[in-house]
């Protein structure tokens, strides 16, 4: 059976991943991951260990109720309680599997089963025959499998398989193996049990060493059809394999692992990824592969050139493959002009409305300073540099403002516009609430606040208080800063900010607009 070319795909993101989270999901959570890894298109899911609890046979039960697709499966110790229970929750399943397991290492065998092989071997024998009675697809493990002498191995196995056994799993429980070593493991026992061919080889690994993936692609190599993995590698201590990283690895380097491949929808890869991140709490590392936030991203000058000018300079993978709508450009002191030019002609800027040296210079200072630049502090900088000269239009005259424990708060603010001010007092649920309304009223704008941010500028109690606004005006978006010890100062700040980066805005689109009545009127002329 070990023969063929594809590559099953054992999910255990509900079973083996769910050990390791902090707190338990919710059926609810369970039956949203399992219809999220069920797109994905993987083979086999194991779902759970229905005798461990009432709440996991329920949820056992109703993803097989529910979940088309893959083979559900549960996993069962080698005693007949967990067999039966599993047996139970798995029987309304289109596909079902039953997964034993036993282990087989000596220090296992020695100290927490105190059995001998031979008496392990016998119980795994029984479970198996017993869970026949269940379903034909029987899966079998030998726990700690990678610290077993390969003769008790094969020993087993070739029992198990005798037993009625349809796959069986090489699990490297404690991540301790290396990818030579395994790879052995799995061709041994492919020329040593003599009814391995009766039986799909399947490996399961763990990242204890961080090697869950190198060693579960060295044993496709020697012979092994099925992986289980996890979506983002998550299960117990250091993790399981990475579910995204194998079917990519297949995906990609087919120049050596080709005909081997998998059936698994890549275009899936990333929203699963991160729906599991968010259910089970867990954040993905952003170095982390395939799915972390800079898996894609490309951040130092002579990469984002390479880039611009052919893709795969610096990407094995198109970010599309594995559903992420576009690669990252991230704008950072390393990042050099060519960068710079394409995000402003990305965001509808000509060469002709700024002046890239000016900008340049400006971008490298900021970015020294906030690390990280966005699309909207380029804009900024493109205005601040194009209105150099130009006082602002909106300047903040006077703030005062009163809370009162369960009361409404009160604001009044003065703001200069032009050469007048004009003074306007709001309430609100809060200071900030009731100076924004304020100032609303002063600027007669329609602005809607899309993002509000606070963040302390330094330690102790005299840190200066930042507030980076995001606000909304005629479908742009405009970025304010503010900065003070007062935090409803800061807030006001940043409004008056967002408000002459709006007038600005406006002012350049005036320009642009008489630019091109001017053209216009230019090219009528000359017909
Ligand atoms: C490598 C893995 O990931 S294995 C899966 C690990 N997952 C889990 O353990 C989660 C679910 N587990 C549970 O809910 C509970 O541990 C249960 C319900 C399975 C068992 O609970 P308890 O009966 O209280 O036993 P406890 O967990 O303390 O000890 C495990 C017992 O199972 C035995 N055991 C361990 N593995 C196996 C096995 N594969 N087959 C048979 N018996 C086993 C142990 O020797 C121990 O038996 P003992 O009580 O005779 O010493
Ligand atoms: C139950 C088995 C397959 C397991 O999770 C392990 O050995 O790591
Ligand atoms: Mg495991």
């Amino acid at each position: 059976m070990s023969g063929d070319n594809k590559i099953w795909i054992f999910d255990t993101t509900l079973r083996d991943g769910e050990q390791a989270l902090r707190a338990s999901l919710s059926q609810k959570q369970k039956i949203q991951l399992a219809h999220a890894i069920a797109r994905l298109n993987v083979d086999v899911m194991e779902v759970g260990f229905p005798v461990s609890s009432p709440g996991d046979f329920d949820s056992v039960q109703r993803i097989a109720r529910e979940v088309k697709g893959p083979i559900i499966c549960g996993l069962a110790r080698a005693v007949s309680a967990d067999i039966e229970a599993c047996g139970e929750a798995l029987k309304d399943a289109e596909r079902r599997r039953i997964h034993t397991f036993i282990a087989t290492s000596p220090l296992h065998l020695q100290y927490k089963l105190r059995k001998t092989l031979a008496q392990a071997t016998e119980q795994a024998v029984a479970a198996i025959k017993l869970a026949s009675r269940y379903t034909d697809d029987i899966e079998f493990s030998c726990e700690d499998a990678g610290r077993t002498p390969i003769d008790d191995l094969c020993w087993i196995v070739e029992r198990a398989i005798a037993a009625g056994a349809t796959t069986i799993n090489i699990p490297d429980t404690v991540g301790y193996t290396i990818p030579n070593e395994f790879a052995a493991i799995i061709s041994t026992l492919r020329n040593k049990v003599p009814n391995i061919d009766k039986a799909r080889l399947s490996v399961h690994c763990h990242n204890d060493l961080g090697l869950a993936v190198a060693n579960s692609i060295s044993a496709i190599q020697a012979g092994a059809r099925q992986i289980e993995c996890t979506v983002n590698g998550i299960g117990e201590r250091a993790g399981n394999c990475s579910l995204e990283e194998v079917a990519m690895i297949i995906n990609t380097r087919k120049d050596v692992l080709a005909p081997l491949y998998t059936d698994i929808k890549t275009t899936e890869i990333y929203r699963s990824s991160h729906l599991v991140s968010q259910i089970c709490n867990m954040p993905i590392q952003p170095n982390k592969a395939i799915v972390g936030e800079n898996a894609f991203a490309h951040s130092s000058g002579i990469h984002q050139d390479g880039v611009l000018k052919a893709q795969n300079t610096y990407e094995i993978m198109a970010p599309e493959q594995v559903g992420i709508r576009q690669n990252e450009l991230n704008l950072t002191s390393r990042s050099g002009r060519h960068v710079i030019q394409h995000r402003l002609a990305e965001l509808g800027y000509t060469s002709e409305d700024y002046d890239l040296e000016a900008v340049y210079k400006s971008f490298v200072a900021l970015a020294d300073q906030k690390g990280r630049v966005f699309d909207y502090d380029l804009e900024a900088l493109v205005f601040f540099e194009n209105m150099q000269n130009q006082d602002d239009y909106y300047a903040l005259e006077f703030l005062s403002s009163s809370t009162h424990t369960g009361h409404v708060a009160s604001a009044t603010v003065g703001v200069r516009c032009g050469d007048q001010v004009f003074t306007e007092a709001a309430t609100g649920n809060g200071p900030v609430e009731a100076a924004f309304s304020a100032i609303a009223r002063i600027s007669k704008l329609n602005i809607k606040m899309v993002d509000f941010n606070l963040q302390a500028k330094g330690s102790g109690e005299d840190a200066l208080g930042q507030v980076d606004i995001i606000a909304e005006h005629e479908g742009r978006r405009f970025h304010g800063a503010g900065l003070a010890t007062d935090i409803v100062r800061s807030s006001v700040l940043a409004y008056v900010h967002v408000l002459n980066m709006i007038q600005r805005a406006q002012t350049i689109d005036a320009h642009k607009h008489a630019r091109q009545t001017v053209s216009k009127i230019a090219a009528g002329e000359q017909q």
